[in-house]
């Protein structure tokens, strides 16, 4: 499984590698992965590796010994090295006949121009800002470098970078390729830190995977991972065990949005799909039941325990009197998602294990007393403090998305950002209802929901790029179930199959 990690853990990880004697070793691994991208990405002309005082500029050391034996010309530009093993491999560099020279902006400036590649190993998972003003004109001739043209690869993370935050600081560096260690550091996932990231390459490094899972701040869970979670059917399945899904939403100004649930929740294997609103949502598929009441409260009110669905999707643009109506629908006790308008911080207490709570980044401030900015700053600690105060599930929505459960927090690979466009959340509650609907438990039916959404949203991108709609994504449901389930195990093999009544 691959696992998101922070300094604080990769810090508790290198404590047991070096109580066990082996931190050396995998220093010298971590040198080496950078050495073999750099080569394989940029194979011309020499590497001009930047080593900082840290651990982060012994893997820029150790990298340099390996890119000299690649058969490259590598020059070295180092501040003065203050940790053991950063000395060690500074040692090994001159005994292989490698030349240090001291770094500063004029050096930098003068040896940048003509390299192929520049490693930044200055500052890695161990620098706090504020960067201070010795090392500002370094990246900032760093930065100057790269914009002409001379391609950047960080060791671990982007100098000047915070490990665990999505923002970026005054003065951070960028890069065109990162190659990290043992797990992906938050500010390579998310926010204007990841875009600063270039593309990002794991190395796992040979380190036993279970002191790296005690450490992981959050899983990245494989296609492969999220398909075994997926519902599986008997060859005599029926509508009416594929599960009776309610979308109560829409208002006038915003009834497609429960128009678009509904073909969420079609397209994600639901076997039977009624709207309920105020308003005259529109019949976007003829397949989906449409009932508007005059008295929306009432009519769900008055419906028998019996004939209440086995999943609702509750607030797509449902308007102002949204929470009101979620807390009687919680009461019900079936599985509920709450989105949108539903998202209300009277809500909190309210909710059960079954109920999965989608915000996006303005309706997760909203729910914690906080700006969208404090969200998105820090996505991981946002989604674990909407999880402490509603319970069951909590998909935090972005690019990418963070799902909280009582299991831990995982964070969802890909989609589009053709996906940042109006009705793509109210798509995702639908599929998520007919997740419910079908039996899973509501962390279950978070995890696979935010992949497959995200997965239609790739192939919906391969066509439309940034004109994507949702209903495009919508469409691509299926073939999006086919892809993970192709990335799994055969059905037959399935080592969870959901028992249907
Ligand atoms: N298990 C793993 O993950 C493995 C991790 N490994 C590697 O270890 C790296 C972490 O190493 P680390 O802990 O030594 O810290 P690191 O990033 O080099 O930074 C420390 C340096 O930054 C400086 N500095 C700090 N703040 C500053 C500021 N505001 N402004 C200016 N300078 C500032 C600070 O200066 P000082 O305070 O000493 O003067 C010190 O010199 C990690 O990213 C990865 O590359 C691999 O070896 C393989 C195994
Ligand atoms: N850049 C992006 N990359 C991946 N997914 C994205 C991106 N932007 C938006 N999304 C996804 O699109 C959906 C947007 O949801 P939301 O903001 O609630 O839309 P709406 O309220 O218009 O329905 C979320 O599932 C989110 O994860």
């Amino acid at each position: 499984m691959p696992w998101v990690l922070d300094g604080a853990g990769a810090r508790a990880v290198d404590a047991r590698l070096e109580a066990a004697g082996l931190l050396d070793l995998t220093m010298e691994e971590a040198g080496r992965a950078v050495a073999d991208a750099a080569h394989a990405a940029f194979p011309h002309g020499a590497a001009l590796l930047l080593a900082g005082g840290g651990a982060n500029g012994g893997d820029a050391f150790v990298a340099a010994r390996h890119l000299l034996t690649l058969g490259r010309e590598v020059q070295v530009l180092a501040l003065p090295s203050r940790h053991p093993l950063t000395r060690l491999n500074r040692r090994r560099w001159r005994a292989v006949g490698g030349v240090t020279r001291a770094l500063g902006e004029a050096a930098l400036k003068r040896a940048a121009p003509g390299a192929g590649v520049i490693v930044d190993g200055l500052l890695g998972t161990g620098f706090r800002p504020p960067l201070r003003p010795a090392l500002a004109g370094v990246l900032a001739a760093l930065n100057g470098t790269r914009e002409r043209g001379v391609p950047v690869l960080a060791v671990d993370l982007p100098s000047g970078l915070t490990d665990s935050l999505a923002t970026v600081p005054d003065g951070a560096a960028g890069a065109d390729l990162t190659v990290t260690f043992m797990g992906l550091k938050p500010a390579l996932l998310f926010g204007p830190a990841a875009a600063r990231a270039g593309q990002v390459q794991l190395a796992p490094l040979r380190v036993p995977g279970d002191w790296v899972a005690a450490q992981a701040l959050a899983a990245q869970p494989t296609d492969a991972q999220v398909a075994a979670r997926l519902p599986v059917r008997g060859a005599d399945a029926h509508k009416g065990v594929a599960g009776r899904v309610w979308i109560v939403g829409g208002h006038p100004g915003t009834v497609g949005a429960a128009g678009l649930a509904g073909v969420g929740a079609l397209r994600a294997g639901a076997g039977l799909v009624t709207v309920h609103s105020a308003a005259e949502v529109p019949l976007l598929m003829p397949e989906l039941m449409v009932h508007r009441h005059a008295d929306l409260r009432a009519a769900l009110l008055g419906t028998p325990a019996s004939g209440r669905p086995d999943a609702v999707a509750v607030g797509m643009g449902l308007g102002p009197d949204a929470a009101a109506l979620a807390r009687e629908i919680l009461a019900w006790g079936v599985p509920t998602v709450l989105d949108a308008d539903a998202l209300q911080p009277e809500l909190a207490g309210c909710g059960h294990d079954r109920c999965v709570w989608t915000p996006h980044p303005g309706e997760a401030g909203r729910l914690l007393g906080c700006a969208a900015a404090d969200v998105t700053r820090d996505p991981l600690a946002a989604a674990r403090a909407l999880h402490a105060r509603l319970g069951g599930a909590v998909v935090l929505k972005g690019g990418p998305s963070v799902v909280a459960h009582a299991g831990g927090l995982s964070v969802s690979r890909g989609g589009h950002p053709g996906m940042a466009s109006g009705g793509m959340g109210d798509t995702l509650s639908g599929v998520l209802a007919a997740l419910l609907g079908q039996r899973l438990g509501a962390a279950d039916a978070a995890v696979a929901g935010v992949r497959l959404h995200a997965r239609a949203g790739e192939r919906a991108a391969a066509r439309h790029g940034y004109g994507l709609s949702a209903s495009d994504v919508a469409q691509e449901l299926g073939g999006a179930w086919r892809d993970l389930g192709a990335a799994g195990l055969p059905p037959h093999m399935h080592p969870r199959g959901v028992k249907f009544p």
